[in-house]
């Protein structure tokens, strides 16, 4: 089946896992509307199919939409800095007596959208803001909308069969001074980007796939940051694995750059204590199967539009040797991300 994927952190009847299936695809750099069924010779038919196309055309050219569904299931609400900080700790502590070995922390900040804030008009700056990023802007009745500029691949199915993931995390500002070729290190983002790499490679372990090529980690950067990230690919063609995509899409989400390690006793943490429901932040979106391929991000650097609030989100990876104050203005500078594009107050 064809169609988008928009899932949650964590399945609940409040955030449902969500899949838009492709009937009409649209894509822009060919400007054609695709039907993916049997096509009708009536004329209404024909003629509702002509209107489709002169409404993308036109879109294409003046984008302009102030109308975008709300969730009534969240009303505006922020992560205040001292719960934060009090939850770094916590996080902190939990590593120290043992119960985990990194922990995902994240907040989420409300600000006020300026009057005639256009939908359609930030989108479109944000995908020239971030090009290397995957944007996304999905709206969808009861769940609402949600904007974002992933730098994160979950997994990637390309046309000839290569399968592709990715261990990321570590984060620095990229200043203007910063060469990103030279960028240096400290212990705590090598361990804590080597606990995904890890946690990517005990899932190839536990389906017996040994075939995978691995590149890194290097210096990657994505918007204001810089991260370290490891390219893992399988060639498909090669191992007795035809849906490795969705096996693999099954065993990673929620990775140990969303979630934690152990994963278990890191997703109750988060649960526990984060003091919010993260819904769609940190789950996974993307097109599957569309024109032979799938293309599935986690949704981070991310914002959900209210009437006149957004919500964005951001976490940072907490090890042992986390300070509270750094990761309260590491979660800023991946909440800029999409600030920069948003012109509120
Ligand atoms: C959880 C987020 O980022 C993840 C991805 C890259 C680097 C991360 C970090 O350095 O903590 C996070 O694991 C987020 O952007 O909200």
């Amino acid at each position: 089946m064809s169609g988008f994927a928009f899932y949650p952190f964590q399945v609940s009847e409040k955030y449902p896992a969500q899949f838009i299936k492709a009937d009409i695809t649209y894509s822009s750099l060919s400007a054609k509307l695709k039907f993916n069924f049997k096509l009708n010779e009536n004329p209404d038919y024909v003629a509702l199919i002509q209107r489709l196309q002169d409404y993308f055309d036109k879109i294409k050219q003046s984008a302009s939409a102030n109308n975008w569904h709300v969730s009534r299931k969240v009303k505006p609400h922020q992560t205040p800095e001292i719960d934060f900080k009090n939850l770094v700790q916590e996080g902190i502590q939990a590593i120290e007596a043992g119960q985990l070995e990194k922990v995902v922390l994240s907040r989420v900040r409300a600000t006020e959208l300026l009057p005639g804030f256009d939908v359609m008009d930030t989108f479109i700056r944000l995908q020239e803001t971030y090009p290397t990023a995957f944007t996304s802007l999905v709206s969808i009745p009861d769940t609402g909308t949600w904007m974002g500029a992933s730098p994160e691949i979950l997994v990637q199915v390309s046309k000839n069969k290569i399968f592709k993931t990715v261990a990321l995390a570590g984060t620095q500002a990229l200043t203007p001074d910063s060469n990103p070729a030279k960028a240096m290190w400290q212990q705590k983002e090598i361990e804590e980007q080597s606990m995904v790499e890890r946690y990517v490679l005990n899932c190839f372990k536990s389906i017996r796939l040994r075939e995978y090529h691995e590149i890194g980690p290097r210096t990657v950067l994505a918007g204001n940051l810089m991260h370290l990230r490891t390219d893992f690919t399988v060639d498909m063609n090669q191992v007795p694995f035809p849906t490795l995509g969705t096996q693999m899409l099954q065993l990673l989400h929620p990775t140990s750059a969303v979630c934690g390690m152990p994963k278990e006793p890191a997703t109750n943490f988060i649960r526990q204590k984060e003091g919010y429901d993260r819904a769609y932040f940190s789950g996974f979106l993307g097109p599957v199967n569309i024109n032979g391929e799938s293309n599935i991000f986690v949704n981070l650097r991310c914002t959900q539009l209210l009437e006149q609030v957004a919500l964005t989100y951001a976490g940072a990876g907490i090890t042992a040797e986390s300070e509270p104050d750094k990761e309260w203005l590491e979660t800023r500078l991946k909440m800029d991300t999409m600030r920069q594009v948003f012109r509120t107050e």
